[in-house]
């Protein structure tokens, strides 16, 4: 075991997916079995008391890696010393709410998390946002980290990335371990596009499932872009444990690699790639050395596909313009 602890930092830690997500780290599922991990949780000040009932609770789990919950309501504490930050907490979408009033408040959030994150985070800081509207949230938190590299700040999209692994592998009829190579692209909202073209689905080639142009219009691109609001129908409440689950995924991965000859999805800084304007946080196929994110290159892109990535990124723009507008960003 390393002897010194990872600090990890879980913006909205009272709230439904730090309750999914926190256990799981404090049993060591984020960095795995030989690392030790103090959690920092940062709340707003109506939910610190509440937060500190989860720390309770992690504390009564006796988690032999969890080497202390720290609870605070402000980002400059919260953040001190952080090598992972996932960022949940985010203002929801309230009754009458515009877009814009949505992507103020929540600059209201990332700004200052991002500028807190610039200035006390450990050197090798490397962030997660899973918060809505994620892709821009991200944005204008790594806009206001001039210092850390923008590659640190990623936006989740692992959760649009395993609800397609698993209808692919459903509409197959293969184990969800043989499906590869799937990639979301775009933005985390029901403009996204998962990309089929270039997977291996048991021993087919996923172009092979995607031939059947109606299933894959009519059926798989709607049931993963729109699987959060089915799930919100079903349950009368989000996707928690799975969007927990997919946070878990992302920050594994990037920490272990993704494995030889697979490749994952994940909201990262554009430097260009595909036709992505530099600058914005989109989705791409990508692979980790343990380090650092890189997409992956040289998939042809057919004029079907294209057209939807350049939707979803023509959204992501729009969502930019916005922030801009705002100063945020
Ligand atoms: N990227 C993705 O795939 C997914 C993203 N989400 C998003 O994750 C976010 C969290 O979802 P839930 O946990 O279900 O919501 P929730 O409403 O149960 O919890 C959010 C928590 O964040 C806290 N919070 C608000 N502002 C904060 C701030 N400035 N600093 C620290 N904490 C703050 C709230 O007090 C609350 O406890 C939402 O924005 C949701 O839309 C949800 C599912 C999937
Ligand atoms: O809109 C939400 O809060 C849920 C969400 O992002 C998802 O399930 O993909």
């Amino acid at each position: 075991m390393t002897t010194s602890p990872v600090t990890v930092t879980v913006t909205g830690a009272a709230g439904q997916i730090g309750y999914a997500l926190l256990f799981r780290i404090g049993a060591g599922q984020l960095l795995g079995p030989d690392t030790p991990v103090r959690l920092r949780l940062l709340e707003i000040p109506q939910a610190v008391q509440a937060a500190e009932g989860v720390a309770m609770e992690l504390d009564d789990c006796a988690f032999p890696l969890l080497d202390g919950v720290d609870v605070s309501d402000d980002p400059r504490t919260a953040f001190d010393g952080a090598n992972v930050a996932l960022l949940v907490g985010a203002r929801p979408r309230g009754k009458g709410m515009e877009r814009a009033d949505l992507l103020e408040a929540n600059g209201g959030i990332f700004g200052p998390q991002g500028r807190a994150i610039n200035d006390v985070a450990a050197d090798d800081v490397r962030v997660l946002v899973v918060g809505n509207p994620a892709n821009t949230n991200a944005l204008i938190a790594a806009s206001s980290a001039p210092d850390v590299p923008r590659s640190r700040f990623t936006a989740m999209t692992r959760l649009d990335h395993n609800r397609a692994l698993s209808q692919v592998a459903r509409r197959a009829g293969v184990p969800v371990a043989q499906v590869r190579r799937l990639s979301i692209w775009g933005n985390h909202s029901a403009s996204q596009y998962p990309d089929l073209f270039h997977a291996q689905v048991g021993d087919r080639p996923g172009s092979d499932l995607a031939a059947d142009r109606g299933w894959l219009t009519d059926d798989f691109i709607p049931t993963v872009a729109k699987r959060g609001a089915a799930i919100i129908e079903a349950r009368g409440a989000s996707s928690q444990a799975s969007a927990a689950n997919a946070a878990i995924d992302h920050v594994r991965d990037w920490y272990a690699g993704t494995p030889e000859g697979d490749w994952t999805s994940a909201g990262i800084w554009s430097t260009g790639e595909y036709g992505v304007p530099e600058g914005l946080i989109s989705s791409f196929p990508v692979t980790s050395d343990g380090r650092d994110w890189s997409v992956v290159e040289g998939l042809e892109i057919d004029p079907f596909s294209r057209e939807r990535i350049d939707a979803s990124v023509a959204e992501l723009l729009e969502e930019r313009e916005a922030v801009r507008a705002l100063g945020l960003v």
